[in-house]
């Protein structure tokens, strides 16, 4: 079977220019859009991230700040933080990098973020009002990946979707937009019992779990769509996904490149969640894809 690439690049390249005109328009009633990133200490995915957040916003004219603190930083410290940044008008996103150091409770930090400036949707009222089927803002890597269902016109209402990793970045939201969208939801994490009987049962199948081409081509069942969130380096310092391409490949219908895929998708949908919430801070009557 011909495998399709699902082109994460090219839509994100698609989804950046719809927010030119948004941008300009802000711009001309004296709106800069503007994303705060804070950065603790970091991880390899999150280095590679940052980056290309940074390169993104600034082609877009979008202000991005990054705060990096020290590993060791107080979790008062945090807080101080961002009390101070939810009560800037200027500034519309705020991002707490994941994960976080050990000494600090990631739940506080990210239940301080007002619902109104969390761009990740993170915060339980975002996180509730998800689950409710009424969204506020959608957490960035599943609101990038159900736009890959929509450009390819790819049907979910109906179809079994298994997904393997319950995070609160990527599993659990991505759980509730798959069922918010009619599908059949299963999710799967370390402590399930026969894993791969449930992914060879998938018609989609999503993988987050940070393992190195952890599911293979015997995993999947022929023709599924296979969305590979994961970001490792392999051995050779290469940058691979939770799938192996090698063996998944003509044996799926549809297949998310790595890098390629979710990755730049993820960044285009955090520059739209920003535009989204810029817009909102001034009651901008624009165009607003998560309450249209
Ligand atoms: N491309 C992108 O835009 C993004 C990529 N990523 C990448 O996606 C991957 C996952 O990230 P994230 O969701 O933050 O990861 P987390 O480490 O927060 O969560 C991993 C999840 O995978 C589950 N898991 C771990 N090992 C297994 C296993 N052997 N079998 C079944 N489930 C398992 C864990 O289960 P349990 O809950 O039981 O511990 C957990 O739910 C990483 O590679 C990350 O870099 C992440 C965000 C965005
Ligand atoms: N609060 C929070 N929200 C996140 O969404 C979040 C996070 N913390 N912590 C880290 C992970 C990881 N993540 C990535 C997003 C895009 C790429 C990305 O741009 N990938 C390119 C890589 C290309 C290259 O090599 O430069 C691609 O896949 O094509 C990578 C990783 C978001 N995460």
């Amino acid at each position: 079977m011909m495998t399709i690439k699902l082109d994460g690049k090219k839509l994100a390249e698609k989804v950046k220019t719809r927010l030119i005109q948004r941008i300009a328009d802000l711009k001309s009633k004296g709106i800069k859009p503007k994303l705060v990133v804070i950065l603790v200490g970091g991880d390899e995915a999150s280095k590679i991230y940052v980056r290309n957040k940074h390169r993104t916003a600034q082609k877009l004219g979008i202000e991005t700040q990054d705060i990096r603190l020290q590993r060791t930083v107080k979790e008062s410290e945090l807080l101080t933080l961002i009390k101070t940044l939810n009560a800037d008008d200027s500034v519309h996103g705020i991002l707490v990098q994941l994960p976080l150091p050990e000494q600090i409770d990631a739940k506080g930090v990210i239940n301080a973020i007002k619902p109104e400036k969390d761009v990740d949707g993170f915060n339980p009222q975002n996180v509730g009002s998800l689950f409710l089927n009424d969204p506020h803002s959608l957490p960035c890597t599943p609101a990038g990946i159900l736009q890959f269902f929509e450009e390819y016109h790819l049907p979910v209402c109906g179809k079994h979707v298994v997904i393997v990793g319950r995070s609160n970045i990527v599993g659990r939201p991505m759980a509730a937009i798959m069922l918010n969208h009619d599908a059949t939801v299963t999710i799967t994490h370390s402590k399930t019992k026969n894993l791969r009987k449930l992914t060879r049962q998938a018609d989609i199948l999503i993988v987050a779990i940070g393992k190195a081409e952890f599911i293979t081509g015997e995993d999947i069942k022929p023709g599924a769509i296979v969305i590979d969130v994961g970001m490792n380096r392999n051995e050779n310092g290469k940058l691979v996904g939770d799938v192996e391409h090698s063996s998944v490949n003509e044996r799926a219908s549809y297949l998310t490149p790595v890098p390629g895929g979710v990755g730049p998708m993820t960044i285009a949908m955090l520059m739209e969640q920003t535009v989204n919430f810029a817009e909102r801070s001034a009651d901008f009557d624009g165009k607003n894809v998560f309450n249209s």
